[in-house]
């Protein structure tokens, strides 16, 4: 397919998405499957170029003053490609399988129209029902953040010294070029290609043999500030496919007791495969199984009880453009309510003395710094600890964390724009110890 061609398909399957309310992956795969002739890469290039136009939404209806599949997508060329005018009039020549020539108007917006007067959740791309939230953490910043959530994300891979240290998996990794994270010492960061395409690391030996891991740098800060004691008891108490499990694992260096538990069986299900290849041998999954309270035996034991809530995923909008669209208020009601629940549960397992760690990967206040506040409040035992002291993790790192970040009393917001990585929120808990 010529690049105008893949143009013409990205308006049809923008304008599928918008009218149908469906997810951008799902129309994108519908596409696929009718269209056999296109290859891989002009599937790739089709779904950059419509998750550029889902990342831009607001600011390219802006400034071409149409929220129309094709205005998305010829605002997006200007405002995420940085095409000129002539450049995208050249992709729109009219010819077979080309978007129509640009009208009189279209190009008269495309020369001089900009975001000067735009209001914040415009400039920043997200949702106006967000604005209020977002401007209680971020004040004046917030259109900033919210364009930084707009960018393309790097891939992150989080190397494991259960198989060998982070120089092995550069040199085994040297034709990708990765380059040192800023702030976890497991980091290496790959930078995407011109058109967004991530190499294909699954395929990798040395993913395949377990020496790294996909890991966006934010959650390997979050899991490297929770502190698991080597030898300790850990409970990962939403562990999912285990992404922070195998982390865990390896910050205790394979010694003491890591549980991982999920309510969602399916999505617990890739943590075997996963442990196995990392060679994570101190882990124990625990499955649900009904109403069987299967961690009860766990109960007021454990140093550390991680909780990596079920969130909005407002910090993820990077790598899923399409969320930050699809999300509604019932939805955030929803994952209060479910933290506030979980981390209630959580308390039970953590030993007098022992921690709790809170993550997120949400930017708002109310799954953050207000379920701290709130827990510690119907859990007096329990108190946050400030962050100063939970980036000494870091060491030198964590200090320099700590002035990038947002730090607040209850817990550190990591976002795109200030650490470069996906947005977090970390907090560490500890509970008294017993009275002598
Ligand atoms: C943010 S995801 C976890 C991601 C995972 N820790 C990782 O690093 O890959 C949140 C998880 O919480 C789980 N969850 C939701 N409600 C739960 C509950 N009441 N108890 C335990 N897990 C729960 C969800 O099934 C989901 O897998």
């Amino acid at each position: 397919m010529t690049p105008a061609a893949r143009l013409s398909a990205a308006i049809e399957v923008i304008g599928t998405i918008l009218s149908d309310r469906r997810p951008a992956a799902d129309v994108l795969k519908d596409w696929g499957r009718s269209h056999r002739f296109a290859g891989s890469g002009d599937r790739a290039a089709l779904s950059s170029l419509v998750y550029d136009v889902l990342r831009r939404r607001a600011s390219s209806a802006f400034i071409m003053g149409e929220e129309t599949p094709r205005a998305l997508a010829l605002g997006m060329l200007r405002l995420g490609r940085g095409l000129d005018v002539e450049a995208v009039a050249a992709l729109c020549d009219g010819s077979r399988f080309a978007p129509a020539p640009l009208s009189g108007a279209e190009t008269a917006r495309l020369t001089s129209a900009t975001l000067d007067d735009a209001p914040a959740h415009v400039r920043g791309d997200y949702p106006e029902w967000l604005d209020a939230s977002l401007a209680a953490v971020f004040g004046e910043e917030r259109a900033a953040e919210g364009a930084a959530l707009a960018e393309r994300a790097p891939l992150d891979l989080r190397v494991n010294s259960l198989k060998g240290a982070v120089d092995k998996a550069e040199q085994q990794l040297a034709h990708l070029n990765p380059v040192p994270g800023q702030w976890s010492p497991l980091a290496l960061r790959i930078a995407l290609e011109a058109d967004g395409k991530a190499p294909p690391l699954t395929a990798e030996p040395a993913y395949l043999k377990g020496l790294v891991e996909i890991q966006d740098e934010g959650s390997q800060i979050a899991a490297i500030l929770a502190a698991p004691p080597r030898g300790g008891q850990v409970l990962d108490l939403c562990a999912g496919g285990g992404g922070k499990t195998l982390e865990l694992a390896a910050l205790m260096d394979g010694a003491g007791q890591l549980y991982a538990y999920d309510d969602d069986l399916r999505r617990l299900a890739p943590i075997h495969e996963r442990v196995q290849r990392a060679g994570a041998h101190n882990v124990q999954v625990r499955s649900p199984r009904g109403k069987a309270d299967v961690l009860a035996d766990l109960e007021g034991r454990m140093d550390l009880v991680l909780v990596d809530a079920p969130c909005t995923g407002t910090g993820t909008w990077r790598r899923n453009p399409d969320a930050k669209w699809r999300m509604r208020p019932g939805a955030l009601a929803e994952r209060i309510k479910e933290q506030a629940e979980i981390l209630d549960n959580a308390a039970r397992f953590v030993k007098p003395g022992g921690r709790l760690a809170y993550i997120t990967c949400s930017l708002l206040d109310e799954e953050n710094v207000a379920q701290v506040r709130a827990f510690t409040g119907r859990h007096p035992a329990f108190r946050a600890l400030p962050p100063a002291d939970t980036v000494l993790a870091l060491g030198e790192r964590g200090i320099a964390l700590r002035e990038a970040a947002i730090d607040r009393p209850e817990g550190l917001l990591l976002t795109p724009r200030r650490t470069r990585t996906d947005g977090f929120f970390v907090a560490v808990m500890v509970r008294a110890a017993a009275a002598r």
